[in-house]
């Protein structure tokens, strides 16, 4: 079982630390969210890296996720600006804690408390994105951020969140709905 459970974790690190790249979300065992749960095998899978002090995620569409023929959904694209911020802010606490690992104590999730997107320009869905976040204000529990996203060399959406500290393992007092 423990070997079995090694061996795993192991396969994963070689699929998904593409190169020497390692992704936000690899380190991340056990998410299950639509848009960047590398356990949802119906999910988007996005990935973020640190590009300095941007995170920065390069996602290949599927016809599936078409708004008008040949556009990508709006609401695609909010899911995977969402995601993507979530884990900006998250990744960006603990960077600011000594850059330390994900899975080092104390444990803190986000959630999205506000996501507003203006959508530019249709986006076309068959030529890959990429989503530039930046953390612009920290303040108590709460992380604002900005996000573009790049179709080619065009600004196609720009995107305001906030993201909340919804759990800090070492607060955490009876019941969380984000602990499960
Ligand atoms: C680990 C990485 C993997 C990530 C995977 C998952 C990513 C998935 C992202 C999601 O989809 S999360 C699901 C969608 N979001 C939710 O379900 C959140 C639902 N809303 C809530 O649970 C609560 O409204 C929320 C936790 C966001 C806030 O309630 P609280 O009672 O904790 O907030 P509180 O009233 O104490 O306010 C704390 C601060 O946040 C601010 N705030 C509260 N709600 C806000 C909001 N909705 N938008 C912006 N700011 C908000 C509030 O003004 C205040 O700021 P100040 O300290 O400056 O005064």
């Amino acid at each position: 079982m423990g070997n079995h459970h090694s061996k795993k974790n192991i396969m994963i690190a070689t699929q998904e630390n593409e190169g020497n790249q390692i992704f936000f979300q690899h380190t991340m065992p056990n998410n299950v969210c639509f848009g960047c749960g590398h356990e949802n095998h119906e999910g988007l899978k996005i990935k973020s890296h640190w590009e300095g002090d941007a995170s920065v995620c390069v996602w290949e569409s599927q016809e599936k996720y078409n708004g008008w023929k040949g556009i990508m959904n709006g609401g695609i694209i909010a899911t995977i600006i969402d995601c993507h911020t979530m884990a900006t802010a998250t990744m960006h606490a603990y960077k600011v804690e000594g850059n330390r690992p994900w899975n080092s104590d104390p444990e803190y999730r986000y959630a999205t408390g506000t996501l507003t997107v203006k959508y530019l320009k249709p986006t076309p869905n068959d030529v890959p994105v990429k989503l530039v976040a930046r953390v612009t204000e920290v303040k108590g529990r709460k992380t604002v951020m900005t996000c573009e996203l790049w179709s080619n060399d065009q600004k196609t959406a720009e995107a305001d969140v906030v993201a909340i500290r919804v759990y800090d393992s070492s607060q955490q007092n009876g019941d969380n709905p984000f602990k499960g």
